[in-house]
C-alpha cells in the first residue's frame, strides 16, 4: 500500500533581529514568502514580538469577553458583513462565535468597541491589550506585504497601498461539540481580506487545503502565526498568489480561541500593470475591496468570489 505523505505548511522565521530591508537575509526571506504564498497561499511565521505576557493577557481577555451575556455581545454590530457579533447564526456552524473590532490598531477603534461592551466606565485593560496586540501583529502583516510588493518589483505602490489599509481584529471562540453534533467549527472558505494573520490558544483544529486538494493541519507553537492570503491579494497579484480554502474541525474537550487580524483596503485596489504580461494575461480588473466582501455575503462561494466579482 502506498501511503501518501502530506506536505507541511512552510515555516518562515521572522524572529531574527536582522530582517532589515536591503540586507541579503531580507531578500532571501522575500523569496520564501512569495513562494509560500504562490504555492500554499499561507505560511507559518515565527514571530517573537508578542511577549508571553501579552499572549496570556489576550487569551484571558477573550475568555472573559465570550463569557459575557449574549445580549451584551450582540451590541457589537457593523455595517460590513461578518464584522460584528456572530453567534447562533443560521448559516454558520453553531460551535462558532465571534466578535469584530474595526480599526483595531487605533486607540479610537479599541475605545469604540470597549465603550459599547462596557459602557459604564469602560475597560482600559481590555482596550490597551487589544490595541497593543493589533499594532504588533500589523507590523508582521506590513512586513509580509512589503516583501511581496518588493519581490514582484512593484514596491513603488507599497506606501499608497499601506496608506489605505485598515485592520479588523476578529476574536473567535469555538465551543466543544455536544454528542451527535457536527465537529465543524468553521466551514471551508477563503478569506476576503488582503492578508489574514491568525494566532490561537493551545487547542488545534485549523486545516488548510493544498492546491492538490489535501487538508493539512496547522500545528502551532506559542510564537507561531499563520499568515494567509485572502481573495483580494489573489486578485491584486493577477492570480499569482493562491488564496487557500481553510476550515476548523473541533476534536477534544477544550474550547478553541483564535484571533485573526484581517487587512482590508479603503477604496479601490488597482492591479499593477507590471503584473500583466504575455505569460500572465489580465485576469482581474481593479475592484472595491469592501464591494468584494458584500458580493461574497450576497452569494457565498468557495471557489470564485474574486473571479465572479472582478474577473475579466
Ligand atoms: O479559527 C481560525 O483559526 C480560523 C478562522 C477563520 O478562518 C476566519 O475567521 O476566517
Ligand atoms: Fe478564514
Amino acid at each position: 500500500m502506498v501511503v501518501k505523505s502530506l506536505p507541511k505548511i512552510p515555516t518562515i522565521d521572522f524572529s531574527e533581529g536582522n530582517l532589515n530591508p536591503g540586507t541579503s537575509s531580507w531578500f532571501s526571506v522575500c523569496n520564501d514568502v512569495r513562494r509560500a504564498l504562490e504555492e500554499y497561499g499561507c505560511f507559518v511565521a515565527l514571530y517573537d514580538k508578542i511577549s508571553q505576557q501579552l499572549r496570556t493577557s489576550m487569551f484571558s481577555e477573550l475568555k472573559e469577553l465570550f463569557d459575557l451575556p449574549t445580549e451584551i455581545k450582540m451590541k457589537n454590530v457593523s455595517d460590513k458583513p461578518y464584522f460584528g457579533y456572530i453567534g447562533n447564526h443560521p448559516s454558520i456552524p453553531p460551535l462558532h462565535e465571534s466578535m469584530g473590532i474595526e480599526n483595531a490598531t487605533t486607540l479610537e477603534g479599541g475605545e469604540s468597541f470597549t465603550n459599547i461592551i462596557w459602557p459604564k466606565g469602560g475597560n482600559n485593560h481590555f482596550c490597551e491589550t487589544v490595541v497593543s496586540y493589533s499594532r504588533l501583529v500589523s507590523e508582521l502583516e506590513k512586513m509580509v506585504k512589503r516583501m511581496v510588493f518588493q519581490s514582484y518589483g512593484v514596491e513603488k505602490y507599497y506606501d499608497s497601498h499601506l496608506g489605505s489599509t485598515t485592520f479588523l481584529l476578529k476574536l473567535i471562540k469555538y465551543r466543544v461539540p455536544e454528542m451527535n453534533e457536527s465537529s465543524i467549527g468553521c466551514a471551508p472558505h477563503t478569506d476576503k481580506s488582503f492578508i489574514t494573520v491568525l494566532h490561537q490558544n493551545e487547542v488545534n483544529g485549523l486545516e488548510i487545503e493544498t492546491r492538490d486538494g489535501d487538508w493539512i493541519q496547522f500545528e502551532p507553537s506559542p510564537s507561531s502565526f499563520l499568515v494567509l492570503a485572502g481573495d483580494a491579494f489573489l486578485a491584486w497579484t493577477n492570480g499569482r498568489i493562491h488564496s487557500a480554502a481553510h476550515r476548523v474541525v473541533m476534536t477534544g474537550t477544550k474550547p478553541r480561541y483564535s484571533i485573526g487580524l484581517f487587512s482590508y483596503h479603503n477604496g479601490t485596489i488597482e492591479i499593477p500593470d507590471e503584473l500583466v504580461d504575455e505569460q500572465h494575461p489580465q485576469q482581474f480588473k481593479s475592484f472595491d475591496h469592501y464591494g468584494l466582501l458584500h458580493h461574497y455575503h450576497a452569494a457565498p462561494k468557495i471557489e470564485s468570489t474574486a473571479k465572479d466579482y472582478c474577473g475579466v
